[in-house]
C-alpha cells in the first residue's frame, strides 16, 4: 500500500485542516494475493451466517472460490444471485434490493458483497436497512464505491445517492483483480481520471457558496488520481502491479469520501454527466455503459468547457449580481488556478486512449445531442455548487 491505513484514520480525530471527520468503520482492509483466504478466515471469526451477494458473472470470478472456503470452514452461507433486467444489466435498483432483502432470512448476521459497484451498492443499502454489516469483496478495480458510505441507486429512474454505511471489512485478492476483463479496468481508471475535475469542482464550490472543504483530504484524492495516471502504460498492458496500484488508488479515494461523509471530492459535474447518461440509457432501454468509462469520458467534454467558459462566465454573474456566483468578483486569481487545475481536454482524452479506452461520446454509443441536453440538466441531480451549474446558470451552455 502506497499510503497508509492507520495514518487515515488518524485522520478521523486529528486531521491538519483542524476540523473533525467522520468515523473509518473498516477494521480490516486487505489487498493482495490469497485475501480470499483472509475473508473466509476473518467471516469465520466473526459471523455464523451469510449471504454472499453476487451475479453470475462475479459467482464465476470469486464467489464460489470464497463459498468453498467457508463451508471448509463450517460458516452457514447462502447465495443471492441478483438478477438482470430485461437488458441483461445488473442495476442497483428497487427490484435488486427487494430480491437480497427477500433472500435473507432473520438470522442473517451479514452480507458478503462479491462484485464490483453495483453488487456492493446494492450489499450496501439493503445490509443498512437490515441493520446488519457487511463485508467487501471486489472482483474488479472499476469504482471506487468499495470504501464508501454512499449508495447511488436507481429509484424510480433517477441515481440518488443514499448515505448508508460502509464494509466492516474489505478483501481485494489480487489474482481476482488481474482475472476482470480489461473493460472494468478501464472503468476504475476512468472513475479516478474524473477527479481531475470533480477535485476542481469541490474546490469551486467551497471558493463561490462556502460549502465544507478540506485541502488535505483533496491532498490524497488527487495522490489517487496521480498513481492511477502514473500507471497508465503499466494497465495499458495489464501488468499485475499497474492494477494493483490502481486499487489502491481507488481504495483511497473511496476512504476520502467516507472522511469526509459525502462524496465531494470523488464526485463534480463529471459524475452527473455520467449519472444523466445512465438514466438516459434506462429510460430508452439500452444496455448500460460501465460507469467509470462514463466518467472518463464526461471528464473530457468538461475539462474543455471548464478551461474555456468558466472565467468569462464567473465576470457575467459578477456584473449582473448572481448568487452566489457574484461572490467571486475580486478573486479571479483563485478561480484562475482552480481552472488552471483542470487539464486539457485533450490531455484526458489522450490518457484514455492511452489504456486503449473510449475516449470521446462518440465511442460510447453517446450522441452529441444527448451531451447536450444532459450538459443543461445534469447539474440539477445533485445539490452542489460545480462549475457545470455555473454555466447553466449563465447561460453560457
Ligand atoms: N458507492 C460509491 O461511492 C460508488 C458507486 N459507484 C456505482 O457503481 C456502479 C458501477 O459499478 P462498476 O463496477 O463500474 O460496474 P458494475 O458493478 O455494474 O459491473 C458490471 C459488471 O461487470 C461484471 N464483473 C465484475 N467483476 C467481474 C469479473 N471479475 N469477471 C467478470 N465480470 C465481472 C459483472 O457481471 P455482469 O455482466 O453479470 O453484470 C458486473 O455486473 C454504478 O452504479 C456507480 O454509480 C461508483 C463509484 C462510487
Ligand atoms: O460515483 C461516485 C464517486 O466515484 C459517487 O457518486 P455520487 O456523488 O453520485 O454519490
Amino acid at each position: 500500500m502506497r499510503w497508509s491505513f492507520e495514518e487515515l484514520k488518524r485522520l478521523e480525530t486529528d486531521c491538519p485542516c483542524g476540523e473533525p471527520h467522520h468515523a473509518i468503520p473498516v477494521e480490516r482492509l486487505e489487498v493482495g494475493p490469497g485475501a480470499l483466504d483472509e475473508a473466509a478466515t476473518w467471516i469465520k471469526a466473526r459471523f455464523g451466517r451469510v449471504v454472499l451477494v453476487m451475479d453470475e458473472h462475479t459467482r464465476l470470478a470469486a464467489g464460489d472460490a470464497l463459498a468453498q472456503r467457508l463451508t471448509d470452514l463450517g460458516v452457514v452461507w447462502t447465495a443471492c444471485i441478483v438478477e438482470p433486467n430485461g437488458q441483461g444489466d445488473v442495476v442497483a435498483d428497487e427490484a435488486s434490493i427487494v430480491q437480497v432483502l427477500i433472500a435473507c432470512g432473520p438470522d442473517v448476521e451479514a452480507l458478503i458483497a462479491v462484485g464490483s459497484g453495483t453488487l456492493h451498492d446494492i450489499a450496501r443499502f439493503a445490509s443498512a436497512k437490515m441493520r446488519i454489516p457487511f463485508v467487501s469483496v471486489p472482483t474488479a478495480p472499476s469504482v471506487d464505491g468499495f470504501t464508501s458510505a454512499g449508495a447511488p441507486l436507481i429509484v424510480r429512474g433517477v441515481k440518488t445517492t443514499y448515505q448508508t454505511h460502509a464494509p466492516v471489512a474489505v478483501f481485494a485478492d489480487t489474482a481476482v483483480l488481474e482475472q476482470a476483463p480489461k473493460e472494468l479496468v478501464w472503468a476504475g481508471f476512468g472513475d479516478v481520471l474524473g477527479k481531475s475535475t470533480s477535485l476542481a469542482d469541490w474546490a469551486f464550490g467551497a471558493l463561490a457558496a462556502g460549502e465544507p472543504y478540506c485541502s488535505h483530504l483533496a491532498s490524497l484524492t488527487r495522490e489517487a488520481l496521480e498513481t492511477a495516471v502514473a500507471e497508465v502504460r503499466g494497465l495499458a498492458e495489464g501488468r499485475p502491479d499497474a492494477i494493483r496500484h490502481l486499487m489502491e488508488a481507488l481504495l483511497l479515494s473511496g476512504l476520502v469520501m467516507l472522511l469526509f461523509g459525502q462524496s465531494h471530492p470523488a464526485s463534480g459535474g463529471e459524475h452527473h454527466l455520467s449519472h444523466d447518461w445512465e438514466m438516459e440509457f434506462l429510460r430508452s432501454g439500452r444496455r448500460q455503459i460501465l460507469h467509470g468509462l462514463k466518467v472518463g469520458v464526461a471528464c473530457g467534454v468538461l475539462a474543455d468547457l471548464y478551461r474555456s467558459r468558466v472565467e468569462e462566465a464567473v465576470a457575467a454573474a459578477a456584473e449582473a449580481g448572481l448568487a452566489p456566483w457574484a461572490s467571486l468578483a475580486g478573486r479571479e486569481h483563485e478561480v484562475r488556478a482552480i481552472v488552471a487545475s483542470v487539464p486539457p481536454g485533450d490531455r484526458v482524452r489522450a490518457l484514455m486512449r492511452q489504456l486503449g479506452a473510449p475516449a470521446e461520446p462518440e465511442d460510447l454509443g453517446i450522441e452529441r445531442s444527448l451531451v447536450s441536453s444532459s450538459l443543461k440538466r445534469a447539474h440539477k441531480l445533485r445539490n452542489r455548487y460545480t462549475m457545470l451549474r455555473l454555466l447553466n446558470d449563465t447561460n453560457a451552455i
